[in-house]
Formats: C-alpha cells, sequence, structure tokens
C-alpha cells in the first residue's frame, strides 16, 4: 500500500455554515418556518497524515460537518477544502479520495458474503485489479477477516461488520478516511483491534483520518489532536492533555474493598465522590497519574479489586463551559 508525503494540508475549513431550514406546523392550516444553525462559523485544517479527533455532544454539528466534507451537504456559508477538491462542487472526484465508516449503518451487502461485497466495490470504484488484491490482502490481515470473507454480512457480529466495513472504505486506496463512531457498541477486544489498526494504517499509509467519537479511550489511544464543537461553534482545538486541563476533568477510581468502610479519606490529589457498600468512588484530575493513588489506598485500606473510568466526553465540555 501506497505511503504518502506528509505535507501541507489536507482538510481546510474556513468559517463554515449549514443552516437548515425547517417548517414546522403550528395549527391546523399554520406552519412556521424555522432556522437551525446546526454548524456555525467553523474553521480548522487537518494536516496530511494526522488522526483528528472531532468530538462534540450529542446534536453539536459533528455529523453535519463530516457530511459536508464528503460533499454529501452543501454548505450554507464558508470555505471547505478536501485533498485540493471542493466537496459539493466535485463530489464524485472526491469520493475517489475519501473513505467513510459510519459506526451505525453498514455499506456492505446485507446478504452477500463480505467477499461479494469487496467485488461490488471493486466495480464501483473500477480499481484496478492488482491494487485492489494488495489491499484486499492487507486488510484481511491486520484486520483478522480471513475465516470471515464467505460469510454473509447479516450473520457477522457487531466487532467482525465495523472491521468489514473499515476493509471495505480503504480499498480503492483513499488518502483521507472519515470514521463516525467506528468502536460504538464494540466489546473491549474489538476495540482494541480497530484502533490498532488504524494506527497501522496511519503509519504505513499516511491517511489523513478524521474520527469522531464519544469514547475518549479512542481519541487518547489514537489522536494527537482533538476539535471540540458544541451548538456548531468550535470550542477548543488542540491536544487532548490540553482538553482535560481547560476542562479540569477528572478520572474516577472504582474501588472494592473486602467490606463496607467509611469513606476513604487522606489519599493526596483524590476524594471520594460516593460509596455503595464494599464499593467507593474516588475522583482524581485525569491529568495524574493513578498509580501513587493507587499504591496509597492498597496500602491503607483492605483492596480486592479497582477499575479505572476515563472522563466523558459531556462532562468534560460541561466544565469547560462552567470554566469561562
Ligand atoms: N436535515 C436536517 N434538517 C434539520 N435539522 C437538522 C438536520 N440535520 C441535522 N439537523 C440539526 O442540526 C443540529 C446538528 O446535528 P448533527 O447531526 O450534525 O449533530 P451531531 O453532533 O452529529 O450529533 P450526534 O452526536 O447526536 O450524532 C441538530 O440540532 C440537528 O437536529
Amino acid at each position: 500500500m501506497a505511503k504518502r508525503e506528509r505535507s501541507g494540508d489536507c482538510i481546510e475549513v474556513e468559517g463554515l455554515e449549514k443552516v437548515f431550514r425547517v417548517r414546522r406546523r403550528t395549527g391546523p392550516l399554520r406552519r412556521e418556518r424555522r432556522e437551525v444553525r446546526a454548524v456555525d462559523g467553523i474553521s480548522f485544517t487537518v494536516p496530511r497524515g494526522q488522526i483528528a479527533g472531532f468530538i462534540g455532544p450529542n446534536g453539536a454539528g459533528k455529523s453535519t460537518t463530516i457530511k459536508m466534507l464528503t460533499g454529501i451537504l452543501t454548505p450554507s456559508g464558508g470555505r471547505l477544502r478536501v485533498a485540493g477538491i471542493e466537496p459539493s462542487r466535485d463530489r464524485t472526484k472526491l469520493a475517489r479520495r475519501i473513505g467513510v465508516v459510519f459506526g451505525q449503518r453498514t455499506t456492505l451487502w446485507w446478504d452477500l458474503p463480505l467477499r461479494d461485497s469487496y467485488a461490488l466495490v471493486r466495480r464501483i470504484y473500477r480499481i484496478p485489479e492488482a491494487r485492489y488484491r494488495a489491499n484486499l490482502e492487507r486488510c484481511v490481515e491486520l484486520l483478522d477477516l480471513g475465516a470471515l470473507l464467505e460469510v454473509p454480512v447479516r450473520q457477522l457480529s457487531l466487532g467482525q461488520r465495523m472491521r468489514g466495513d473499515i476493509a471495505a472504505a480503504l480499498l480503492h486506496d483513499p488518502e483521507v478516511l472519515y470514521l463516525d463512531e467506528p468502536t460504538i457498541g464494540l466489546d473491549v477486544i474489538s476495540k482494541a483491534q480497530v484502533r490498532e489498526f488504524l494506527r497501522v494504517l496511519n503509519e504505513e499509509r499516511s491517511t489523513t483520518v478524521v474520527l469522531t467519537t464519544h469514547d475518549l479511550t479512542d481519541i487518547e489511544q489514537l489522536c494527537e489532536r482533538v476539535v471540540v464543537i458544541d451548538h456548531g461553534r468550535l470550542m477548543y482545538d488542540g491536544s487532548l492533555a490540553g482538553l482535560h486541563e481547560v476542562g479540569e476533568s477528572e478520572r474516577t477510581l472504582v474501588v472494592d474493598l473486602e467490606r463496607e468502610l467509611p469513606p476513604i479519606e487522606g489519599v493526596p490529589g483524590a476524594r471520594t465522590v460516593r460509596t455503595e457498600g464494599p464499593r467507593q468512588w474516588l475522583a482524581f484530575a485525569a491529568s495524574a497519574s493513578a498509580a501513587p493513588i493507587v499504591s496509597r489506598i492498597a496500602a491503607d485500606y483492605p483492596l480486592v479489586d479497582l477499575s479505572l473510568r476515563e472522563p466523558d466526553i459531556e462532562a468534560v465540555i460541561a466544565r469547560m463551559y462552567a470554566g469561562r
């Protein structure tokens, strides 16, 4: 698979806007016209070869932005370029340069085995035989699809289907890959497989990736950069560590003790926020290490088990607002 140059910006977005005009019935003969500003003047760029996280709460305008980046929707205002192409003007040309994966929808043919779905993708994109074979072989190897190629898509588990969908989006060698919630509903192992694949893909082919997710672990493990939008506006653009800092976000340590005890006290940097029988929840700054907190608790309390919970995106963003 071809490795590309990592120079210049692959995606350029300037003052992007999308206004939906909706009509609402307000009485038997009355209709009201209303405007929804789904995207309200967003600007950012994504350099070639970067994996950028694109996050925000429900209804923030993420899908609308992605749809404009793929040419499905025409912007109401602003400027947009992807791989040097204006998406809404040259949608067909752009389709050859981009791949799109939606976590909650499949682009595969439900009744066909994976292999036949891929053969159809090959025909749609007119992928040359040698390139198709090489790309399919690499995807099958990296996504562990060998045993699944003859299985009809409807019989695949969600994680298998997702891996199948990702391969389908890459057979024509796109330079940009949009992923909308690629790990949603997947178990821990499938999530790890998908993340590892994206890391290798980016490393081997310098593919530019825009990743929409509600899972901060996806961002943590894959994205050097994160763009946060809310109410159609850009809230933050920078590193994940920086986001935790401005959002003053907290991680939670869930601790199982041998028996019910009073709330854990005296652990520097952590405070007990909840107790339920022998289980206690301790919050601490997301930027801090959990190690000293864990060893302190292990030394002072009868510890049976523990797990770590990452902050959720909604909470981080809510704190960003509160801090303004
Ligand atoms: N076709 C449409 N017509 C009218 N309003 C729309 C349309 N598509 C989206 N919207 C509105 O635009 C806003 C942004 O929606 P969008 O789907 O882009 O958000 P999102 O960030 O992708 O949310 P989610 O995380 O829930 O997918 C919402 O208020 C939504 O109701």
